[in-house]
Formats: structure tokens, C-alpha cells, sequence
């Protein structure tokens, strides 16, 4: 990227000040364009001159105070006690995007992306038809107020064929709008949550308040790949992995038919544009949380979303089994500390 910034001087003083604001220009200017910088562009800038030091101190406190950066309901802080990271740098979306060169990515705070590019869109900005085995159409729901997903009797007929891994939301193509109980999963995430730094595993999401049996933590969320495209980064990825102090959110999530025949399968890479899911890790005793794939009336993908499976207390990790295939003879060693404990990480080839 190309900064087109005047030359400095130590002092940052000789540039002439905008109107209402008595601060030189150039340190307005920097002001604005440092939040866009990646954490090595900025240590470099900051070497420039005590005021981009600065300035520079308070993007990196802004990036600490939220990993989120103002998409979701509330601030989802890192803390790290054990060593000197102060955050994880990748690029936020709230929900699932098609994939992109985001090499050319660049955001600042609760800002959209930057640079966008043909190829990054958001998905399920219309409503799409879907027909059920008869050639019906399959659309939304008419009712005004939803019942209950629980109330047999006046249930919406988009909460039907809910099951054990899959429910149904009301969405796109639906009469009711975002206040409606179907919805659960649709209004960002709705519990206090923070990245936890750990010596062994890196990074993790905790609970930040009492979270209840049931109720949502976040969807998994990150670009949709093709399998072509998740096979390619997968090798990308397990190369860096072994050169040590990467970690790949690289998610393949098969849907399989009663027949055992796989139906549908997403890739979903959160590595470098995600969301907080991005930061569970892995555990052998199943963990706290569920995953279900939610579909929203209307939508042509289902979301991969996260409820808690059980009361969790403030303060602890939220995990989830990565799997039961380990396919590699020397898979990664496994810290989660549960009694089934098999001692390394889940890995099966894409
Ligand atoms: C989806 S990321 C989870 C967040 C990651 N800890 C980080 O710092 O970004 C998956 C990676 O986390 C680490 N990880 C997850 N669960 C782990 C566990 N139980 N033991 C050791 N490392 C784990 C592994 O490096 C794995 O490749």
C-alpha cells in the first residue's frame, strides 16, 4: 500500500492546521490513516516520529478493547496474563461473505470492508425461492407474531423440522420482522464474551457472564470457499503450521443425508476474515457448546451457529469437538485438559 504522507519532520509541526482544529494537518491525517495499518506497517510507522508513536499506542489500545471493532452488540476485549501479544490482527465480518483477494483487504473501525472488490459480497441480501421434493415453493412465513418455537399449536411453520443439528429460522422471505422469537440467531451475538490468551493454545473465547443451557453464543462466521479453494489453503495452511506460531480457522462442515451420503458441505475459512468463533478451541470431552446449522427461510446457505450445551459460568472457556477423525501420524498435541484427553488435535484431509 502506498501512504501518501509528506515527509516528516521529529517533530510532526510544520504543516499547516484545518480550520477548528489548532493540530497540525499531518497529525490529523494520521490519525485517520493509522487505524487501517496492519500491526507490522504500523510498528514501522510509529518508529517515524514520537507523535505517530502515539497515535499508534492508541490504535493498538482500540484493537485490544474490541476484537470485534464495533460489529457486534458490545465490546469483546483480548486479555492476555501470560505474555506479550497484545491482540490478534484479521479482518472482521459479523456473518458469512463469499471469499475474496484480501490480501487488498483493509479495515478500520466498525467499518465495512475497505477495499471492496467484485469479488466480496455479502450473501442473502435477497430472498431466494427454494421448492421442497414435491416442486412446491417454500417461502417464508405469514404470521404476524410467531408463537413460540416450544408451543406445538401455534408454532410457525418456519420452526418445524427443527432437529438435534438443524433448525429453522424465520428470514428473508418471512412477514415478521427482526423481533420475532424465530430468530435467534439473527441479532448478533447477545452474550458478554472475551479472547483469553493461553500459554499453550493461543488465544480462546471465554464466557464473560452466566450463560444459559441453550442459548446462542455466535455463528461461525467467515468466506465460503469452494472445496477447490479450501484443499489449496488447507496445504497453505499446514505448511505455516509447521514452521510453528500459526493457527489456521479453516471449518469443513458436512451435512449428511439419513443415507449416510454427505448432502452438503461448506467451507468455512476464518483465518483472515472472521468473526470471535474463530478463537474456539478445541475440546476431546465435547466441550460446552453445540453447533446446530441454522436455516433462515429465504436464505440459500444455513449458518453454522454455536448454543451453549450446558449452564456456563463467567470466566470459562467455551470449546466444541473439532472432530473425531485424526488422520496424521503426528497430529498437533491437544491441551484441552479433558479426562478423554486423546493428546492431539482432531485432523482429517479436506
Ligand atoms: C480455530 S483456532 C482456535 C484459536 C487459536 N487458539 C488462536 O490462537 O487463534 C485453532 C487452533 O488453535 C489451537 N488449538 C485449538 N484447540 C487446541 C487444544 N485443545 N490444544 C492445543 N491447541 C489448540 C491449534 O493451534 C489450532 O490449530
Amino acid at each position: 500500500m502506498m501512504l501518501d504522507l509528506e515527509p516528516v519532520s521529529k517533530s510532526c509541526k510544520s504543516h499547516e492546521e484545518e480550520e477548528g482544529d489548532k493540530r497540525p494537518l499531518l497529525l490529523q491525517r494520521a490519525e485517520l490513516i493509522l487505524p487501517w495499518l496492519t500491526p507490522l506497517e504500523l510498528a514501522n510507522v510509529s518508529l517515524t516520529c514520537k507523535a505517530f508513536s502515539l497515535i499508534a499506542k492508541t490504535v493498538i489500545l482500540r484493537r485490544v478493547s474490541d476484537s470485534s471493532r464495533g460489529f457486534e452488540n458490545w465490546p469483546i476485549p483480548f486479555c492476555n496474563t501470560v505474555d506479550d501479544t497484545p491482540y490478534a490482527f484479521f479482518t472482521y465480518t459479523p456473518s458469512l461473505i463469499l471469499p475474496s483477494d484480501s490480501q487488498y483487504l483493509r479495515q478500520s473501525w466498525g467499518s465495512n470492508f475497505a477495499a471492496t472488490r467484485d469479488g466480496v459480497g455479502k450473501l442473502d441480501m435477497e430472498p431466494v425461492s427454494l421448492v421442497d421434493e414435491e416442486g412446491q415453493s417454500v417461502s417464508g412465513c405469514d404470521c404476524d407474531t410467531c408463537g413460540d418455537v416450544g408451543d406445538e399449536y401455534n408454532r410457525c411453520p418456519c420452526s418445524n423440522l427443527a432437529g438435534l443439528d438443524v433448525a429453522n429460522e424465520c428470514g428473508l422471505s418471512c412477514k415478521c420482522g427482526l423481533q420475532c422469537g424465530n430468530r435467534l440467531s439473527q441479532k448478533g451475538i447477545s452474550v458478554r464474551l472475551k479472547i483469553v490468551r493461553d500459554r499453550r493454545k493461543g488465544w480462546g473465547l471465554y464466557s464473560d457472564q452466566l450463560i444459559q443451557k441453550g442459548q446462542f453464543v455466535c455463528e461461525y462466521a467467515g468466506e465460503l470457499l469452494t472445496t477447490k479453494e479450501a484443499r489449496r489453503r488447507h496445504l497453505c495452511y499446514d505448511e505455516l503450521s509447521s514452521q510453528g506460531k500459526f493457527s489456521s480457522a479453516l471449518l469443513v462442515v458436512k451435512e449428511h443425508l439419513p443415507s449416510g451420503r454427505a448432502c452438503l458441505r461448506m467451507n468455512i475459512d476464518a483465518t483472515r476474515i472472521g468473526n470471535v468463533a474463530r478463537f474456539i478451541n478445541h475440546s476431546c470431552g465435547g466441550g460446552n457448546l453445540t453447533t446446530k446449522l441454522v436455516r433462515r427461510s429465504g436464505a440459500l446457505f444455513p449458518r453454522l451457529c454455536f448454543f451453549a450445551s450446558e449452564d456456563i459460568e463467567r470466566d470459562k472457556e467455551v470449546t466444541f469437538s473439532y472432530g473425531e477423525i485424526r488422520t496424521r501420524p503426528m497430529g498437533l498435541p491437544c491441551f484441552c485438559g479433558s479426562s478423554s484427553c486423546f493428546g492431539t488435535l482432531p485432523s482429517e484431509d479436506t
